[in-house]
């Protein structure tokens, strides 16, 4: 009898949380938003979270699908989490920039109690705006001048590791392009010369692939459980990585303070931060009693880890895409390659930082890399305060998570003709003009965009222009035609590595 009972008590309550489920996914429809066909558990998201297709693709198609419909936006559940999806370019634009004041989170998973998630990327509110003032003097163009030099000197390192791989007749430039990024940013961060170029396995490399880890897993919980409660149960954002970043960062301060070392690189200007408070064009980072420091050890640990996550990463991606392109044009890439030894002979050998504007032709490539394969092809943001859809009756309520389409609106024919054909003339001045503002937006907009996205497009000239200046790269026979990416995956990733053939130039 007693069995009995609890039987019906346990059908009874899955009777009602089944009730419940089928609710929470009714509450598009209930706030007059248009929305799909949602499954139990899954949501719409059923192909991405069993690990079939990459996030990026499941919003493409989330975004054609309303597009199709003539709608300006629609809604989505990530399980049973409603998710917001804008398709209209001035909608776009409103949450970016002009209603900021609405959008200003990610709503990504941070804690007081987890050092390396309270890096500027994840944190938000108040806490972000002074952390991104403080840093936005450090990504300045004058400041990217100072470090050009300390990325120059990594960059040059590719020529020994390029002249091998011409003896070898190819070239695997989604590894060289990773081991490539990896010293740039370990030096220009880290200030250390961990050579990955040379050791593929050295540390910081080793590190990059543990983050690189997809984990669709965490990314559920991290969305599904309230923030608060799970930082109290001891989750990180990114396990196992505090104790070798801390080790790392604390360990260069203090070889730097104590032999007096004078670098061009973040590191600096972070210890300017933290010692001084303001940032000078000098070698000074002593403790100064005038000024106080604005920097605490953690906040630089953090940060030194998210200029390094989202540093190597998208770089490298971005570097290899942009080859593999170039490898199925040999005339565009023998057009660039003759852009790139111009500037090098103009510059006698050896490009300046005032050479690598004149590589045009080279930063449209780029461009049009980035629109084909946006690394972040969706861009994460949080209603913060309830919001009116201008021009609908919507309201968008505080909590309501958002995920802008990126590679929806980057790959669709009304902005971009044939969208699969790679066209860096997509990029000249009067092709710009022809689209509406927020047709592209690889680096997001408005006040949190990309604090790297200087950095990184010097980095990615500068990185094609050594690789095309001595190489001449074409597809190796057999090689798939079309690429796929890895699932489940926040970031653009290509299932295989990239290989290419490689002749002298
Ligand atoms: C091709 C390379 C890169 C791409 C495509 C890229 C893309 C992005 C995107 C889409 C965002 C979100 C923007 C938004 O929400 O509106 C972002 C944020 C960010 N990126 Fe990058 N990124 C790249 C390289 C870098 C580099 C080299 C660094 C550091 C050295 C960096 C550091 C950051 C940080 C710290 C944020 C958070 C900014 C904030 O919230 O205030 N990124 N990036």
């Amino acid at each position: 009898m007693e069995f009995l009972l609890l039987l019906v008590l346990v059908g009874v309550v899955f009777l009602l949380l089944l009730l419940l489920a089928k609710r929470q996914h009714t509450y598009w429809a209930r706030n007059g938003v248009t929305q799909l066909n949602p499954e139990l558990f899954y949501g719409d998201l059923r192909d991405m979270l069993s690990g079939q297709v990459p996030i990026g693709s499941a919003f493409v198609n989330f975004y054609n699908t309303f597009k199709q419909k003539n709608l300006r936006f629609g809604g989505i559940y990530w399980a049973f989490t409603p998710m917001f999806v804008p398709v209209d370019v001035q909608l776009i634009k409103a949450i970016l920039v002009k209603d900021f004041a609405y959008f200003q989170d990610r709503g990504t998973y941070h804690h007081e109690n987890d050092v390396l998630s309270q890096n500027l990327f994840r944190i938000g509110g108040e806490p972000w705006r002074t952390l991104r003032q403080k840093l936005s003097p450090t990504f300045t163009s004058s400041r990217m001048r100072m470090m050009f030099e300390t990325m120059q000197q990594k960059i040059q390192q590719l020529e020994p590791i390029l002249d091998r791989c011409i003896q070898e007749g190819r070239i695997n430039v989604t590894d060289v392009s990773a081991c490539l990024t990896t010293d740039v940013i370990g030096s220009c961060a880290f200030g250390i010369e961990c050579n990955a170029l040379q050791d593929p396995d050295c540390q910081l490399r080793q590190q990059g692939r543990r983050i690189s880890i997809p984990m669709p897993l965490k990314q559920w919980v991290e969305n599904t459980i309230p923030r608060k409660l799970l930082g109290y149960t001891g989750f990180k954002a990114f396990p196992g990585q505090e104790g070798f970043f801390r080790k790392l960062v604390l360990d260069t301060m203090a070889y730097r303070e104590k032999n007096s070392v004078y670098r061009k690189d973040f590191m600096h200007l972070l210890l300017q931060l933290r010692n001084k408070g303001v940032l000078t064009d000098d070698g000074n980072f002593s403790r100064e009693q005038s000024h106080k420091g604005i920097l605490t050890d953690d906040e630089i640990i953090a940060q030194c880890f998210i200029f390094f996550t989202a540093g190597f990463d998208t770089s490298s991606s971005t570097m290899a895409f942009a080859m593999r392109e170039l490898a199925l044009q040999p005339d565009l890439q023998a057009r660039v390659r003759e852009e790139v030894l111009q500037v090098f002979s103009k510059y006698g050998g050896n490009i300046t930082y005032e050479g690598t504007k004149e590589l045009l032709l080279t930063g449209r490539v780029i461009a049009e890399t980035l629109r084909k394969y946006p690394v972040l092809p969706n861009i994460p943001r949080i209603c913060t305060k309830d919001y009116k859809i201008p021009d609908s009756n919507v309201v968008l309520r505080k909590g309501t998570q958002i995920q802008l389409p990126v590679w929806g609106l980057h790959m669709d024919p009304d902005y971009y003709p044939d969208p699969h054909k790679f066209d860096p003339e997509r990029f000249s001045e009067a092709a710009k003009a022809t689209r509406p503002e927020f047709a592209y937006f690889p680096f997001g907009e408005g006040p949190r965009i990309c604090i790297g996205a200087r950095f990184a497009q010097l980095e990615a000239k500068l990185g094609l222009a050594a690789l095309l200046r001595r190489g001449k790269f074409s597809v190796l026979p057999h090689a798939p035609t079309t690429l796929t990416f890895k699932p489940s995956m926040v970031l653009l990733h290509a299932t295989e590595d990239i290989q290419l053939k490689v002749e002298q130039a």
